[in-house]
């Protein structure tokens, strides 16, 4: 990373580094609720978009034009890898991923091949391009985790309750782990380009491993959490963990390997930094919903967030999940200067 990005508030909230002011960024800021984002979007297909440089780059610039956040995260999204080794999905509008033949047997797991930098020539082309037009602000990549992708892949699409995800993690666990072991491996090395691409910090969203409890989580998700963020510990780029409804996975999460823990807005950060510990970052967590009542209310909800973040060794505020599509861009314009201006030292 260049040295200017490595001086950037953000990395160094990351690394725990004393900062000139709290950086932010928000989850699903490019795309969704700005009207940019619907105009570029409006004839092109989510996967086409997402594999299409030009439109990576375009709307993965438009939140930090318009609201000056401290990070861009690229867009795309976590089904684009298993994508590009030939799984049959599409992502439909309003649904999110609909997988074609769900994942259920041995032979769907063992055809899921391993992911190379060939696979993917739009994202190094995308993450080049972006990297020189993002000068000094830094660039996240992400991935889903294990859990979170084999979730879409064996229910077929998303899920409430993740009945025939846990069907296989109890009830055919060596089927389980082969499955794991496959996604591990994609995601790792989908990670690993993206950051030899020039991305400056990667977070792997594991969104829906709340719906596990604490035991089921170490035995049956941590082990692969912890391969992939041991894998990345070579590059020298802060590492993000994140999931909804985590709060009390929120230690494992940390010890998964992460640098920084990624919070929901159900447990507030002073309390989520005895959970998590020494030696991390938090990120987090205003609740999204907050976002639709007057800016008074956010006004003093943000500045509870960022009080109670001082507890923690390092803080990037956020939401605690992605922008509501129906959000007003203006509240977060607000918001990213009330943050900036709040927490200036
Ligand atoms: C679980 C998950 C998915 N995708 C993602 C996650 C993890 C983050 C989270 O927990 O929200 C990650 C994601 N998806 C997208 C991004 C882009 C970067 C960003 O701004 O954060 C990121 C980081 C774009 C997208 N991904 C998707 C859209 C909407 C597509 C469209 O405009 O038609 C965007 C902009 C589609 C998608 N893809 C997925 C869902 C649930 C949806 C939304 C379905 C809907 O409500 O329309 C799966």
């Amino acid at each position: 990373m260049n040295p200017e990005t490595a001086e950037s508030p953000f990395i160094r909230a990351c690394r725990r580094l004393p900062v000139p002011h709290t950086p932010v960024w928000y989850m699903r800021q490019a795309g969704r609720s700005l009207p940019e984002y619907r105009a570029v979007r409006a004839e092109v297909p989510m996967l086409t978009a997402c594999a299409t440089p030009d439109l990576i780059v375009e709307i993965t610039m438009q939140p930090v034009r318009r609201y000056g956040v401290d990070a861009a995260i690229f867009f795309s999204d976590i089904v684009v890898p298993l994508k590009a080794i030939g799984v049959d999905l599409d992502i439909q509008p309003g649904v999110g991923p609909v997988v074609a033949d769900p994942i259920r047997d041995a032979a769907a797991v063992a055809a899921l091949r391993d992911l190379s930098p060939g696979d993917v020539p739009y994202v190094t082309e995308a993450i080049g391009a972006l990297t020189k037009e993002l000068g000094s602000t830094p660039l996240i990549g992400f991935a889903g985790a294990p859990f979170t992708l084999a979730s879409y892949l064996i229910e077929g699409g998303p899920s409430k309750n993740h009945d025939h995800t846990k069907a296989m993690m109890y009830g055919e666990p060596a089927l389980w782990h082969a499955l794991m072991d496959r996604l591990t491996e994609i995601t790792l090395a989908y990670l690993r380009l993206q950051v030899d691409a020039g991305a400056s910090a990667v977070q792997l969203f594991d969104s829906w491993v709340g719906a596990v409890a604490p035991d089921d989580y170490r035995e049956f998700v941590l082990p692969y959490a912890g391969r992939i963020f041991a894998g990345l510990a070579d590059l020298d780029v802060p590492r993000i963990h994140f999931g909804v409804g985590t709060g009390e996975l929120l230690a494992l999460l940390g010890e998964a390997g992460a640098d920084v823990v990624g919070v929901d807005w159900r447990v507030p950060l002073d309390e989520a930094a005895r959970r998590v510990g020494e030696g991390k970052a938090l990120q987090g967590n205003l609740d999204p919903a907050v976002l639709f009542a007057p800016f008074e209310v956010v006004e003093r909800r943000a500045l509870d967030v960022l009080a109670r973040g001082r507890a923690a060794e390092g803080h990037v505020f956020n939401l605690g999940h992605g922008v509501p599509p129906t959000t007003d861009p203006d509240q977060l314009a607000r918001l990213t200067d009330l943050v900036h201006e709040a927490s200036a030292r």
